[in-house]
């Protein structure tokens, strides 16, 4: 079965992670079919919205497959793969020429709101639970998604979100400014709403802007930021709290 879910609506196309028995999380199948779709997309849609969601209605992603993590625990080589591959398809959702949406559905942890950092626009049903909650099991950030969202947060947001590393309620994160917009009724029809409010603006419009934006990430070399993000991380990934925090989840 596919673990990437694609739609074309026409005006908005959507990716859903299609793994709600196991929260959604990112192994090496769900890496590979966002890549091919996002390539997919970048090369040839017109339409204007991309919308990234998760199957199921209790997540968006909960981050990494912890039993996939666990079973790579001596393959350093094979874990050093999946966050480099996971931060491409980070940065090419980042560069997307068109609005790229996260519908947060539910549970977004750990590499699931680095993931939905790199849309532009992040909108959440009220009931989500959110937290960057990668410092209490004992690693940084690792996919690239911490220098994204320092691109785009205020600085002392940006810090406290990462070095609290709570989960938040969806009101909490939109207060912190990490989510733009509750939704509380039926999912579809209000983000349809929500895009209705800029249907006057052309697709090329909409690029033109995104093109501002990604030039000045190309000019500052974020995606070599993002490797870096990524290379500083990977010890922290062998140290004994990181997997015993692992192997305590998988126990329960
Ligand atoms: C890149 C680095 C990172 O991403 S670090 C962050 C890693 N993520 C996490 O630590 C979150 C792990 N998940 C959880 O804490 C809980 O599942 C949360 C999200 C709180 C939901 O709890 P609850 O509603 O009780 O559901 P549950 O635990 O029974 O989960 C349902 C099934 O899904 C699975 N699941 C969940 N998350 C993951 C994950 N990240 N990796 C692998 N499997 C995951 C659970 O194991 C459970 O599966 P099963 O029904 O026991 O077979």
């Amino acid at each position: 079965m596919s673990k990437i879910l694609y739609t074309n609506h026409g005006e908005y196309e959507k990716l859903l992670i299609n793994k709600p028995d196991k929260g959604n999380s990112i192994d090496f199948e769900v890496i590979k079919e966002l890549n091919h779709y996002l390539t997919a997309i970048k090369q040839s849609s017109k339409s204007k919205y991309l919308i990234l969601s998760g199957a199921g209605e209790n997540f968006f992603c909960t981050g990494g497959d912890l039993h996939k993590i666990l079973s790579y625990k001596d393959d350093r080589d094979k874990l050093e793969e999946y966050n480099f591959l996971m931060c491409e398809v980070l940065y090419k959702l980042l560069t997307l020429p068109k609005q790229t949406i996260a519908y947060l559905n539910g549970y977004t942890l750990g590499g699931g709101c680095e993931l939905a950092s790199a849309c532009d626009i992040r909108i959440a049903k009220s009931t989500a639970k959110i937290g960057f909650i990668q410092g209490k099991l004992g690693v940084p950030t690792s996919w690239g998604g911490g220098t994204i969202l320092k691109e785009k947060l205020q600085y002392d947001k940006w810090f406290t979100l990462l070095t609290e590393a709570n989960i938040y309620s969806a009101f909490q994160a939109q207060k912190i400014g990490f989510v733009h917009e509750l939704i509380k009724g039926k999912k579809v029809d209000e983000i349809e709403q929500y895009l209705s409010r800029s249907k006057e603006v052309s697709f090329e419009v909409t690029s033109t802007y995104k093109q501002i934006a990604i030039e000045k990430w190309e000019q500052s070399a974020l995606f070599d930021r993002m490797k870096k993000e990524v290379s500083n991380a990977l010890p922290h990934w062998f140290s004994e709290a990181h997997l015993k925090n692992i192997e305590n989840f998988i126990k329960k």
